[in-house]
């Protein structure tokens, strides 16, 4: 019997990307995507990985939807990939590409699973980063008509949708660190790409209220973290609180205020000119308010000063004693919690969804016919109680999607890192349950645990 219930009507999903599971990268006249691109650079990506074939959804996608159904999930979200719909980035459409994501949503549907799609997780048709993607300001009308025809054809059945998984990731590790695609190492663009996303995501707002389908929900998605000073110190404490701003207050404010954050757009500003903000855009984001806000979390960051960088002077730590998943990231579920109460005080009670929370572990224990993975059972166990103390605290969380719902490509790190409920062998393609997944089942079938 389960200790810790949810609501009523708790959405528990798991989540996915194209790029990260469809394959099919040049199929039935799909375009070419920046990581399609980037994936081929020698280098990029661990042991030469790429999402040519991945997990193949592209053509298994009524098998995993069965597997879906035989978990229970109530929700699924995925992302759909831009090229994939429109090869050029505008203009003609690829009519294989939109069919296939139709029958896609219809076998969720006869499913009984609802559908939340993410129109953009990193995947940007080659032909517009050539005229500069999400740098050149050109960009915004063009994702803007991207959004409105996705609405107009699936907006009948999708009734969630969210429009940008993760600006910060898309500006900073594609525009900044250089570690993801396009692969660009310049801080100034990457502040610019910021605003052109957050300006993006108010077009599509706006696009989606005028729509013939309209009456759905949307929001955005953010990769967001506790910012923990390392020490008392005054250095140790400003340096939280800038990382507070440039990862989480940077694009929470306007998104929910309608504003920037006063002493990130002043740093941003006078040290790198940057971003360019033209007159009514302001007026805009601040007009186009959202249904929900989507938290993608991971864990909390521990932060001390540094004077690493000129502009952002901070390094995160990584605390002794700690248990750490594979991808070395700290296992901190009360973080979830703070987390979720601050976001909840601070932003004014909005909706909120986990998006994405998971961990990669190795994977490479087998009970019988199962994948024995007790430490993502843990991890995700420890991580769902941490949910339960912010519902019980009053925040409005909705749902919680699980990532990832299988194995899948880890953009840099490639196929080695294992997020999935599901395993994937990814020489036969053969897919795997894990414990977690049956233990998952229970969890939705009790709705608690
Ligand atoms: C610090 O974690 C980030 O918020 C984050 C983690 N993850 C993500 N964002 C992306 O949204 C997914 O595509 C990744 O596969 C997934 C696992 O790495």
């Amino acid at each position: 019997m389960a200790q810790l219930i949810f609501p009523k009507d708790f959405l528990w999903g798991a989540a996915t990307a194209s790029y990260q599971i469809e394959g099919g990268a040049a199929d039935d006249g799909k375009g070419e995507s920046i990581w399609d691109r980037f994936s081929h650079i020698p280098g990029k990506v661990t042991n030469g990985d790429t999402g040519d074939v991945a997990c193949d959804h592209y053509h298994r996608y009524r098998e995993d939807v069965r597997l879906m159904k035989e978990l229970g999930l109530k929700g699924y979200r995925f992302s759909i990939s831009w090229p994939r719909v429109f090869p050029n980035g505008r203009g003609a459409v690829n009519p294989q590409g939109i069919d296939f994501y139709n029958r896609l949503v219809d076998e969720l549907l006869a499913n009984g699973i609802e559908p939340a799609v993410t129109l953009y997780h990193w995947d940007l048709p080659q032909a517009l980063q050539e005229n500069g993607g999400w740098g050149n300001r050109a960009i915004v009308d063009d994702f803007a008509a991207y959004a409105a025809y996705l609405f107009d054809v699936l907006g009948d059945r999708v009734k969630k949708w969210i429009t940008h998984n993760e600006p910060w990731v898309v500006a900073f590790a594609g525009h900044f660190q250089g570690r993801h695609a396009p692969g660009l190492t310049d801080l100034p663009l990457a502040v610019q790409v910021t605003h052109h996303l957050i300006l993006s995501h108010a077009k599509a707002v706006q696009a989606y209220r005028a729509s013939k389908h309209g009456d759905g929900q949307i929001g955005i998605t953010l990769n967001l973290y506790p910012s923990v000073p390392a020490s008392d110190s005054e250095s140790d404490r400003a340096a939280a609180t800038l990382v507070d701003g440039h990862n989480n207050r940077w694009f929470l404010d306007p998104v929910l205020k309608g504003e920037y954050p006063a002493d990130i757009l002043r740093l941003y500003q006078e040290r790198l000119n940057s971003p360019v903000i033209e007159p009514g855009d302001m007026e805009c984001i601040a007009a186009s308010p959202m249904d929900f806000l989507g938290i993608n979390y991971y864990f909390q960051k521990v932060v001390k000063h540094s004077e690493v960088h000129p502009i952002l002077q901070f390094e995160e730590i990584k605390p002794e004693g700690s248990e750490y998943t594979a991808m070395n990231w700290e296992i901190t579920p009360q973080g979830l919690t703070d987390l979720l109460v601050r976001l909840d005080r601070d932003y004014h009670h909005p909706d909120l969804y986990i998006t994405e929370n998971g961990a990669a572990f190795k994977d490479d224990r087998r009970d019988g016919g199962v994948v024995d993975d007790q430490d993502r059972l843990k991890f995700l166990q420890q991580h769902f109680a941490a949910a339960h103390r912010a519902l019980e605290a009053g925040v409005k969380l909705k749902g919680y999607y699980v990532w990832s719902l299988m194995d899948n490509f880890e953009w840099a790190h490639g196929y080695g890192k294992r997020f999935g409920l599901i395993y994937i062998d990814y020489q036969t393609l053969e897919r795997t349950w894990k414990k977690s997944a049956l233990w998952y089942r229970e969890v939705i079938r009790d709705n608690g645990l």
